[in-house]
C-alpha cells in the first residue's frame, strides 16, 4: 500500500457558477479534470464554496442514528418488502464478488411514474420515520448532488474538446438522470472475516460522488501502473486479477468529496477514461458512515462511444452500446444470491 501519494483535486466552482468565471478559468478546470479522469478515473471535488460541512455532517448523524436502531425497526423498509432494490439491506446482505460484504445500507432510487412493488427496482421509496426530518434533509442532497453531476458533465465535455452540439446530446442523455443515493454503514472489520467491507468492484453508471465520514484508511483505490504489482505479502486476496498496480489510501479531506467515473463513462469515451477498481476495508475501531450519490445517465441513455472521442481514439469503438437501464437491470437482477439476498447497487 502506497501512502504518500494523493489523488488529485478540482475546484470545480467556475462550472458551478458560470456567471462568475471567466471561460479560460473553465478551461483550466476540464484540463485539469481530463488528466484526472485519463490518468486515475477517481479524484477529489472541492465543494467547499458550494456546501456548508455542517449540511453532510448532518445526515451522517442521521445516518447513524438510523443504522443504531433496533433490527426490527430498521427491516421496517427492508428492500425484502418490495422491489429488492429500494430500501435497507441488513449487514452482509450485499455479496460483491462472492462475499458478503461487511456493511449494511439503504438505497434510494429516482422515483418512477408507475411503481410497481413487484418489479425489480420499480417500486417506490422507502424513507424511515425515525429519525425525523431524515427525508427532507436527504432529499435536499440529491437536489444539490444533482446539480453537482451536472455541473462535472459540462466541465468534462469540455476536457473532451466537444463541440456546443456534442455536448448537447451527451446532456439529453442525463439530464434526467436515474441517480441512486446510497447511505452505508460499516461496523469495523473483524480481522478473520472471509470477505470485505465493500469488495472491489467499478460503478456501473456516470459519476459517483461520495461524501465519507472523517475515518482514514477505509477506501482503497486501484491505482494501474505497469511493471508494479501488489506485494504478495499484503495479506489481502488478490481482487485486481492480472492488473498491474497498487492499492491507494482515498482519504477523506475536508470541503471535498472524492469523485469516481463508472463504466458509462468508459464508454462514450472509448476507454479513453477508465472506470478504477476501488474496494473499502475498515479496520479502525468505529462505525464509519459513507454517502455516496451515483449521477447516472436517464434510463432510456442510449450509451455509445462519442464521435470526437472515438476520431480522437482511432475510430474503431472498443465498447458496444448499452441501453444503460437495460444494463442496470442486468447487474441488479444478476447479484441476486441463491438465498434471495443481493449484490450492491
Ligand atoms: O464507502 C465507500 O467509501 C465506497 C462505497 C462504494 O464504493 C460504493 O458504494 O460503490
Ligand atoms: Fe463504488
Amino acid at each position: 500500500m502506497q501512502s504518500s501519494f494523493q489523488l488529485p483535486t478540482i475546484d470545480i466552482g467556475p462550472y458551478l457558477d458560470p456567471t462568475q468565471s471567466s471561460s479560460l478559468e473553465r478551461a483550466a478546470v476540464s484540463k485539469a479534470l481530463h488528466d484526472a479522469c485519463v490518468k486515475y478515473g477517481f479524484f477529489y471535488l472541492n465543494i467547499s464554496k458550494y456546501v456548508d460541512p455542517s449540511e453532510p455532517e448532518e445526515l451522517t448523524r442521521l445516518a447513524r442514528e438510523f443504522f443504531f436502531l433496533p433490527h426490527e425497526e430498521k427491516d421496517k423498509i427492508s428492500i425484502r418488502n418490495q422491489d429488492h432494490a429500494r430500501g435497507y439491506q441488513r449487514l452482509q446482505e450485499n455479496v460483491t464478488n462472492g462475499k458478503a460484504d461487511n456493511h449494511e445500507g439503504i438505497d434510494f432510487y429516482r422515483p418512477v411514474e408507475n411503481p410497481d412493488k413487484s418489479k425489480t427496482l420499480w417500486g417506490e421509496n422507502q424513507w424511515p420515520s425515525v429519525p425525523g426530518a431524515f427525508q427532507q434533509k436527504y432529499e435536499q442532497w440529491i437536489e444539490r448532488m444533482k446539480i453537482l453531476g451536472m455541473a462535472v458533465m459540462e466541465a468534462m465535455a469540455g476536457g473532451l474538446g466537444l463541440n456546443e452540439d456534442e455536448w448537447k446530446e451527451l446532456r439529453a442523455q442525463v439530464d434526467d438522470s436515474f441517480w441512486v443515493l446510497r447511505i452505508i454503514g460499516y461496523p469495523p472489520l473483524p480481522t478473520d472475516y472471509d470477505g470485505f467491507s465493500c469488495g472491489a468492484h467499478k460503478d456501473y453508471g456516470c459519476l459517483t460522488l461520495l461524501y465519507a465520514d472523517p475515518t482514514r484508511s477505509a477506501l482503497q483505490v486501484f491505482l494501474r501502473k505497469s511493471g508494479v504489482s501488489v506485494a504478495e505479502d499484503d495479506g489481502l486476496p488478490n481482487e485486481q486479477g492480472d492488473e498491474e498496480g497498487v492499492w491507494i489510501n482515498a482519504d477523506p479531506i475536508p470541503g471535498c468529496i472524492v469523485c469516481n467515473i463508472g463504466q458509462m463513462c468508459e464508454i462514450w469515451t472509448n476507454g479513453l477514461y477508465k472506470s478504477t477498481l476501488h474496494r473499502v476495508i475498515h479496520r479502525g475501531s468505529n462505525y464509519r458512515t459513507s454517502i455516496p450519490f451515483f449521477f447516472e445517465p436517464n434510463f432510456d441513455a442510449n450509451v455509445k462511444p462519442l464521435a470526437t472521442v472515438l476520431a480522437r481514439t482511432g475510430n474503431t469503438a472498443s465498447y458496444e452500446p448499452v441501453i444503460y437501464g437495460d444494463f442496470l437491470l442486468g447487474n441488479v437482477e444478476n447479484n441476486f444470491t441463491q438465498d434471495g439476498t443481493r449484490g450492491r447497487y
